[in-house]
C-alpha cells in the first residue's frame, strides 16, 4: 500500500495557480517525485505546485513546508501556495497570524478581514552564487542571456528560487511557452530558472507573464511578481510598492526598505477537499 494512500488533501488556488494542500504533520511520509507527477495528471489532480506540510522544526513555526513542482521538482519557494497554506492554518487554528518554515527560511503570514493574505517572503538574494548563475556576471541586475540578446538584459533575482526577468514593451505579446522552455534549461542557470516577461503600464503597475520552472506556463506565480517588483526598483523603473498583474489578477508587491523585505498581498480560493485513492497515485486498486 502506498503510504500516501488514503491521505486528505485540499485543492486550492491563488489567483488561479492551481496548489494542492497535503498536511502530512500527523504521520509524516515522502512524497517521492513520480507520485507528485501520477497526482497532477489532467483526469486526476492537475495542479501547479504541492505544498507539503511536515512537523515544525521550529516551535514557533506551525509546520516546515516541501513544495513540488507538477514535475516532481523540488522548489524551495513558492507565494502563491504559501497564501494558500497560511489561508487554511488560519482557519484551522482562528488566529489570523501563521508562521512557516521552507528551505528559504520563515514565512511570516497575516490573513486579513477581507481574506486577502500578506506574506513577508523575506530578503531576495542577488548574487551570482545565490541566484544561482553558472558564472560571474558582473552585474546580476542586466544580464544578456547568450543567444537570447535581442530580448535585451535579465535581471536575475532570487526569492529562494531562481528568477529572470526581461523587461520588454508588451509582454501580451510574447511567446511566453516558446522562450520560456527554452530560456528554463538555459547553461546559465544551472537549476533551470523561473522566466517572466514585465512591461510598465503605469508607474507603479506591472503586466507579468511567466514560465515556471518545473510547471510550465501559469497563471500567475507569486515569488516571479515579488522577483519583478525588486528587479524594477534595481532598475530604477519603479518605486518600492507596485500592483503586479498576471493573467489571474493582481498582486501588492513592496519591497521594505527598513529590512530588505519583500511583502506580497493577494487572495486565495478553497475549491475542494478530498482522499488520495491508489489509482490517483497511479497504482492499482
Ligand atoms: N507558483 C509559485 C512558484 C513555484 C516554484 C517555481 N516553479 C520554482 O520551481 O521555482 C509561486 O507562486 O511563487
Amino acid at each position: 500500500m502506498n503510504p500516501l494512500s488514503h491521505r486528505p488533501f485540499v485543492k486550492m488556488n491563488g489567483l488561479g495557480n492551481e496548489i494542492l494542500v497535503l498536511d502530512l504533520r500527523a504521520d509524516p511520509v515522502e512524497v517521492p517525485p513520480a507520485a507528485a507527477r501520477a497526482l497532477a495528471r489532467p483526469s486526476v489532480l492537475p495542479f501547479d505546485q504541492a505544498m507539503v506540510l511536515y512537523p515544525p522544526r521550529r516551535a514557533d513555526t506551525a509546520a516546515f513546508v516541501r513544495i513540488l513542482n507538477n514535475d516532481g521538482s523540488l522548489s524551495a519557494a513558492c507565494g502563491n501556495g504559501t497564501r494558500c497554506i497560511a489561508a487554511l492554518e488560519a482557519e484551522r487554528t482562528g488566529t489570523p497570524h501563521v508562521l512557516f518554515e521552507s528551505e528559504a527560511g520563515l514565512l511570516d503570514c497575516t490573513v486579513r478581514p477581507d481574506g486577502q493574505v500578506k506574506v513577508d517572503m523575506g530578503a531576495p538574494r542577488l548574487g551570482w552564487r545565490d541566484i544561482p548563475l553558472a558564472h560571474d556576471v558582473g552585474d546580476t541586475a542586466s544580464v544578456l542571456v547568450p543567444g537570447f540578446e535581442n530580448l535585451g538584459p535579465a535581471v536575475m533575482v532570487s526569492m529562494g528560487n531562481p528568477h529572470a526577468i526581461f523587461f520588454v514593451p508588451d509582454a501580451d505579446a510574447m511567446d511566453v511557452e516558446g522562450l520560456g522552455a527554452a530560456l528554463e534549461h538555459h547553461p546559465l542557470f544551472p537549476e533551470r530558472a523561473n522566466i517572466s516577461f514585465a512591461s510598465l503600464t503605469a508607474p507603479d503597475r506591472i503586466l507579468l507573464h511567466v514560465w515556471e520552472r518545473g510547471a510550465g506556463r501559469t497563471r500567475a506565480c507569486g515569488t516571479a511578481a515579488c522577483a519583478t517588483g525588486v528587479a524594477a526598483v534595481r532598475t530604477g523603473r519603479t518605486g518600492r510598492a507596485v500592483t503586479v498583474t498576471l493573467p489571474g489578477g493582481p498582486l501588492e508587491i513592496e519591497w521594505r526598505e527598513s529590512d530588505g523585505h519583500v511583502l506580497m498581498t493577494g487572495p486565495v480560493e478553497h475549491e475542494f477537499a478530498g482522499t488520495l485513492t491508489p489509482a490517483m497515485l497511479g497504482e492499482a486498486a
